[in-house]
Parts: C-alpha cells; structure tokens; sequence
C-alpha cells in the first residue's frame, strides 16, 4: 500500500531533508500555534529559514518562504499543485466547491464563467456602488461630538464591504432575504473558524454543538440562495425574466445549477468582505499613525472630485494606491494560502511527493528584509515608483488562482478612504496601543479598532 493510501495514523513522516520542529517540538507549541498562529510561523521561520518541514504523517507539509518556491507552487508548476488542503477543505463546509475552494477541472469552467462579471466596464457600475454605500454609513455613523470621538472604526469597514458586496452580487436593490443571506455566510465563516481551532478536528458526522450550528445556518444558507435564485429565475431583475446585471444574473443566465451558483453566490460574499473590511480597517489605523500621509491622501480625493475609478486607481490615484497597496503589505487579509501536490515535483533542489502541503503566508513574505527595507515601516512611496507585481508580495496570490476580485478590491478600497477621509480626520486615541493582529480568515485586529474620528465639516466628493 502506499504511503498516500495507507491511514494518517500509520504513516511515518517522509524526511525530504528540510530542517523543521520535532513532533515534541510541536506538541509543546500547541498553544502558541492556537492562539497565534501569525507569531508561531514567524518565529519558525526564523529559526530554521525560508523552507520548513512541519512532521505530519506522510508526505511533509512545508512552510515555504524562498520567492522561487513561491512562484513554482502558484506559477510555474502550478497545476502540480491543487487546493484539496485542510485549509480549503473547512472552508469548502460552507461555500462548496466554489471558485475559491475548488480544484481544476470545474475550476477553470467556473472561473471563465464568473470573470465577466469582473470586467472592467462591470467594475466602474460597482463603483456606483461602492460610493453609495459609503456615502449611507457615513450618514449613518454616529460620531456624538463635533470635535470628534473614538470610535470603532472595524464596524464602519465591515458594514461597507457587506453591503458593498451585497449590492454587486444581487443589484442596489437589496431584498430582506438577500440581507439574511449576508449576515447567515459572515456566521457560517466565523463558525468555520471555530471549528478550526478546534483541538482535534471533529468529523462533520459528530454532532458536536458547533457541528449543528454549521450544519442549521447552512441549511438557511442553502435555503435562502435557492429561493433567491428561482426568484431571479422567474422574474429578473427588472422584472423582464432575463437574469439581470448583476452577478446573480450573470450566473442565472450562464448555465449553471442553482447549487453551483448557490456555491458561487457564498463563495463570493465570504471572499468579497471580511478581506475587503480587513485592508480598509488596517489602512486607517496606518494612516492615523501618519497623518502627512492622510493630508496627502485627503489632498488627492478632493482634487479628483467626480465618476469614481474601479479600475486604474495607480494611474489616477497614485498616492491613495500606494497607501492601499503598502498595507496590504504590512497586514496581508489572506495571512495563508495553501497548496497540496498531486505529484512529485522539485523545489530549490529538494525533491518533495505527491500530496505534500505548501503552506505560504504572505505576512511572511511581505516582511522580508532583504525585500523590503525597515519592512515593519509604513512607507506608501516605495510602491510609487515600484512595481507590486512581484513574487514576494502576493496580498491578492499569484498565478491562474490570483483573486478574481483583485481591481474590485482596489478600486472599493481607493472610493472608500477617499470619501471617508475628505469627511473625517482619523487620528489615535489617548493612551493608545497598536492592537494585535487575529488570524481568522482574514487579519483582523483583535478587539477592533478604536480610533478618533473628527468630522471636516466639509462635503466629501
Ligand atoms: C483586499 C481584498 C482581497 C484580498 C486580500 C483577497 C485575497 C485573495 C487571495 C490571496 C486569493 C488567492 C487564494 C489562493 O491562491 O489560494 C483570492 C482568491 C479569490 N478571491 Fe480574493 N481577495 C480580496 C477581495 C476579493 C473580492 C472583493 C472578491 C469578490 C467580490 C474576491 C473573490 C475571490 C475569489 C472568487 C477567489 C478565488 C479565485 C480562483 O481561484 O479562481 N476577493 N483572494
């Protein structure tokens, strides 16, 4: 029997000579890698270098660092590596096989069916979008003094990119069951994550407490997508029986099941927000931290009052993209992508089997010195005259599984500050200390983020 199909339990580690922790070494470090994972990889990776070998049963998992390893999983070898992985597969318990969690061959079918949705000419009627929803949580924010008050910003964010989202997926008008679909996918995810933490992984078939939460909201989960695509089916958006301009539509009219779009329609809700929330919450405590940088952003949205840009925000909007893309450097949403091989394959000479586990975290990656001089300093002018397409800085991924969203992010993440900050003036609070960064399914700061807020008084564009 080989090694793949042997049971987990009986299998010896395979030693491909790449230094890593005993299985003591782990057992001890459980805690810390449970409470928190983004400092266990750092420190691992500090202490035995850019390839790490992780002693599991079989074939290794390898927490990978080198830039050239990096491009030969996601790039060049790409299709030697799928996404059949403990990470993908928890996810996969509330969105399916979905864009984000499926392997090829569906991959790549559903994938050329979705990315009209992210064309260009799509992208700037989101835009509408993403500065009609701002405009609303402004109004809505309660600030209670004229001279400002401390408050969390991480709400504001989060509430944006759901909305945000929402009204890309199903048009700007957003049905009561459309709303509890948001909110039953955001408690699917934050159950997912629960069940991660885990501390030994439970099979779905026990009926666990969490297990019978996961299974009741993805049964209102499936509930509510089905009602609301035979809606659309029977009616369109506009009421004329075509699918519409929304992503809904697009899916309604492409030929899929309603279980594969219902799988696409999660997928996206769950990709689309918390990452989104995340980079806006992180770029506001960095900007509250620099308040040139603010001005100068500040400066920029109000000399280019008017349509607002999805696409091309580093021609149009060089300083406020520079911003956008130096956080996502310095607190990457997706702080890990795995991979899994479903083949030999050959990294930096080492050769490693089929079914090994690529672990690559962009929080590593983007805090390399030798990549990024004073990598912990928030210094937006290093992308203005620097590419980000590089392999060491992959905030979006790389290769044929880069994010579909990736100019839907941008451009959201660039309307957004623009608005809020020509508003309000985002200073830190009295007393205040950075929070530290959570890993769930994106980074978020644990406890939120308290900031001062003072309104400008002023019309924002
Ligand atoms: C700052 C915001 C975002 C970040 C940091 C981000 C990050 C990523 C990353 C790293 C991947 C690749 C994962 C991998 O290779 O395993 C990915 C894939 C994906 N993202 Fe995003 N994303 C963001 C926003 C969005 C938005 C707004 C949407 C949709 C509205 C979206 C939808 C997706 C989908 C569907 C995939 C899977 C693509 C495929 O495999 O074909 N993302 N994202």
């Amino acid at each position: 029997m080989s090694s793949l199909t042997a049971p987990a339990w009986t299998r010896r580690p395979i030693d491909v000579g790449i230094p890593g922790p005993t299985p003591r070494d782990m057992a001890t470090g459980f805690w810390s890698i449970r409470a928190d994972p983004l400092s266990y990889l750092a420190a691992t990776r500090e202490r035995y270098g850019d390839r790490v070998a992780f002693p599991i049963p079989g074939p290794p998992a390898l927490l990978l660092s080198d830039p050239d390893d990096v491009r030969r999983v996601l790039q060049t070898s790409a299709r030697t590596w799928g996404k059949d992985t403990v990470q993908y597969a928890a996810l996969g318990r509330v969105t399916g096989p979905g864009l984000l969690a499926s392997s090829e061959p569906s991959w790549i079918d559903h994938r050329r069916l979705a990315a009209p949705a992210f064309h260009h000419q799509r992208l700037d009627r989101v835009g509408v979008h993403v500065a009609e929803a701002t405009d609303e949580a402004l109004a809505r924010w309660d600030v209670p003094s004229p001279y400002g008050a401390t408050v969390d910003v991480a709400r504001l964010t989060l509430g944006v990119a759901l909305d945000v989202v929402g009204r890309a997926l199903f048009s700007a008008d957003l049905s009561d069951q459309a709303h509890r679909l948001l909110e039953a996918t955001s408690a699917a995810a934050r159950l997912v994550v629960r069940l991660g933490r885990g501390i030994v992984p439970v099979p779905e078939r026990i009926p666990t407490p969490l297990n019978r939460r996961l299974v009741r909201t993805r049964r209102e989960l499936d509930t509510l997508c089905l009602q609301l695509i035979a809606t659309r089916r029977a009616t369109g958006v506009g009421g004329d029986g075509a699918g519409g301009d929304d992503l809904l539509g697009l899916l309604v009219d492409s030929g899929l099941s309603d279980q594969e779009i219902r799988d696409e329609l999660v997928t996206m809700v769950i990709a689309g927000h918390e990452t989104v929330a995340a980079a806006l919450t992180w770029s506001l405590m960095l900007l509250a931290q620099d308040q040139d940088a603010q001005d100068r952003l500040r400066a920029e949205a109000l000399a280019h009052i008017g349509p607002v840009p999805m696409v091309g925000t580093a021609q149009r909007l060089p300083w406020t993209r520079a911003v956008v893309d130096e956080a996502l450097r310095l607190y990457p949403p997706a702080w890990v992508i795995s991979r899994r091989s479903h083949q030999p394959d050959v990294l930096s000479g080492h050769d490693v089997p089929a079914g090994t586990t690529a672990i690559i975290s962009p929080w590593l990656l983007h805090r390399r010195a030798d990549a990024w001089p004073e990598p912990d300093a928030f210094r937006p002018e290093r992308f203005l005259d620097r590419s980000a397409a590089r392999s060491d800085y992959l905030p979006f991924g790389a290769g044929p599984r880069l994010c579909i969203g990736r100019e839907f992010a941008l451009g959201e993440m660039t309307i957004v500050l623009g608005r809020l900050l020509t508003a309000y003036r985002i200073g830190l609070p009295r007393d205040w200390s950075p929070p530290v960064p959570q890993a769930l399914i994106a980074v978020h700061p644990r406890g939120g983020m308290p900031l001062h807020v003072t309104p400008l008084g002023g019309r924002h564009p």
